[in-house]
């Protein structure tokens, strides 16, 4: 999306709240990514490029294969584009930071032998970000951020999926990271835990104001979490629309215009008629003004 009216498109995007920021924080420029064996070559995506705005609620969205999880290693570091750049803060990235943490849906990878608060305070501790001391000071804030202050003490295999998806989330925050990386981080909830997680999230972004990159299939997730969507084709994943969605949350969840843009993103998922060159698809701060 590199013409004019994509770059005033992005301008009106990223006025979100009270941050309001011109200079990308993310900048993913014609990303290629593939898969490699002594026998084959997988294209992951195919020259892809957004960008994500400090306190951006950024989400990818497609169908399953069109890598969107690869993108999100890509950006985390653990995957090296063949073509195209990727840039945190002006930054090229080569390798996996601090400054960007993801959080998968595996909540179970919490280690079962350390406390919730030990567990928020591993990361600190591991890239020595802090002492002991501080450590767990703010472990024990960003628990509380997730309510879960009380649950300092207790061990992740006496927690529910909901709540140990929330220590998952507390620990992230806790590395106060430059971007939240978030790999369909709900998938494997139950549905009123997933939507009780969703608000959850979007809570604690008003107060924190992070920055996020979430990957998600559900058109549903994508309109609920994110102020913008990056919509990606089928494999091999290159970018088919990217809309404002910042209008919609869950008070909106059963409302005629969300029905609505829901129903439009699927087409253009899932159409092939609807298959428009990304850079003539120009959602402005309209919805589907094409
Ligand atoms: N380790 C790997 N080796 C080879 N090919 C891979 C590897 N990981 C992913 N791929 C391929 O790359 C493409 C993109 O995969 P990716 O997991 O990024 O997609 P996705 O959109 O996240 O899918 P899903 O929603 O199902 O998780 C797929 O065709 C997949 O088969």
């Amino acid at each position: 999306m590199h013409n004019q009216a994509a770059d005033q498109s992005r301008s009106a995007l990223h006025a979100v709240g009270d941050n309001v920021s011109h200079t990308p924080l993310l900048h993913v420029d014609g990303v290629g990514l593939q898969y490699r064996s002594a026998t084959a070559v997988a294209q992951a995506t195919h020259d892809v490029s957004f960008d994500v705005y400090p306190a951006d609620r950024f989400v990818l969205l497609g169908p399953s294969g069109c890598g969107k999880s690869s993108l999100l290693k890509a950006v985390a570091g653990f995957l090296k584009p063949a073509a195209g750049e990727i840039r945190l803060d002006g930054v090229a990235i080569h390798q996996p930071g601090p400054d960007r943490i993801v959080v998968f849906q595996e909540f179970d990878q919490l280690p079962p032998w350390k406390t919730v608060k030990q567990n928020v305070m591993f990361p600190l501790l591991a890239s020595r970000t802090l002492g002991k001391r501080e450590a767990a000071e703010r472990a024990l804030h960003y628990l509380d951020k997730v309510g879960l202050g009380k649950f300092a003490d207790a061990y992740p295999h006496t927690l529910s999926g909901g709540m140990k998806a929330r220590v998952a989330i507390a620990r992230a925050l806790a590395m106060q990271p430059k971007i939240l990386l978030m790999d369909e981080p709900f998938a494997a909830l139950d549905a009123l835990t997933r939507r009780k997680m969703q608000e959850e999230l979007l809570i604690l972004w008003e107060e924190v104001r992070f920055t996020l990159l979430f990957v998600t299939h559900s058109i549903e997730e994508a309109l609920v979490v994110g102020n913008r969507i990056l919509l990606l084709s089928p494999h091999p994943g290159r970018v088919r629309a990217e809309i404002n969605s910042h209008e919609y949350d869950l008070q909106s969840l059963g409302s005629v215009g969300f029905q609505d843009t829901a129903r439009r993103i699927h087409r253009l998922l899932f159409d092939e008629g609807q298959a428009e060159p990304a850079a003539q698809v120009n959602f402005k701060d309209v919805r589907f003004s094409y």
